[in-house]
């Protein structure tokens, strides 16, 4: 579904390049759960944007079921990211003003009619178990791991055919860590693909392998499926 061939990364800060990426080759298939693990600053965040059409890389090619898309104008990869791809970032990016239950159905709301996808919205929020008390709050008032649900409710939206998760349990609690492990278990066996990058080795076991970043070179350290 998803390959990746040989994307390098640096970055220039005043008179230094550091190299986070390179030579990176690596396959994402249909129905496969991958975690990500390294220390921190290894570039582990580095790698999950520049294959999510966010972070362009300096060398190499991103294809998502055949098209290249880094030949996509930033308008068409930009639409490409909404539809197919569910993005959890680290930070959450929850819109302030807006409530809950916006947050989850923005990404599509110019694509769709209301009525259908504000329903979608509630049944993904249920599925992280968010009940509708939680429809209407603000994101301000919620906890690290309430706020880190509706991230992985918001993500879900469009039903991507990829799910790509920048720590996606680090604020829950054990109870809630278990249940979103479970229903991304469960979404691997509808067919979606899981890019998960955890310092949590438990969650990352649950997955089918896990890689490391070290030196810019990502390894498979453990084979769990
Ligand atoms: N835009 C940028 N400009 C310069 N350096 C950057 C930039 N983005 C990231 N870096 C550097 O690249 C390195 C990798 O960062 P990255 O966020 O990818 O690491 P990480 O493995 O995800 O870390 P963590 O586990 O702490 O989230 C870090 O040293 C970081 O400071």
């Amino acid at each position: 579904m998803l390959i990746i061939k040989n994307v390098s990364k640096s970055f220039r800060e005043a008179t230094q390049t550091s190299t986070i990426l390179n030579n990176i080759h690596w396959q994402i298939n249909r129905a496969e759960w991958c975690s990500v693990v390294g220390p921190s600053g290894t570039g582990k965040t580095t790698l999950l944007h520049c294959i999510s059409g966010l972070l362009q890389p300096d060398e190499g090619h991103v294809h998502f079921k055949g098209t290249d898309i880094y030949s996509l104008s930033e308008k068409k990869r930009s639409n490409w990211r909404r539809k197919h791809l569910g993005f959890i970032f680290q930070d959450f990016k929850l819109l302030p003003h807006y409530s809950v239950l916006d947050n989850v159905a923005l990404p599509l709301i110019f694509d769709e009619a209301k009525g259908p996808l504000y329903d979608r919205a509630k049944e993904k929020l249920k599925l992280v178990g968010l009940e509708e008390t939680f429809f209407s709050r603000l994101p301000g008032g919620l906890s690290g791991g309430e706020k880190q649900r509706v991230a992985i409710a918001r993500s879900l939206i469009a039903e991507p055919d990829i799910l790509i998760c920048d720590e996606p349990t680090g604020n829950l609690d054990s109870d809630n860590r278990d249940k979103i492990a479970d229903l991304f278990s469960e979404l691997k066996k509808s067919g979606q693909a899981i890019l998960m990058v955890t310092h949590d080795p438990e969650i990352a076991r649950k997955g089918d392998k896990t890689y490391q970043l070290s030196g810019g070179s990502l390894f498979v350290k453990e084979v769990t499926a």
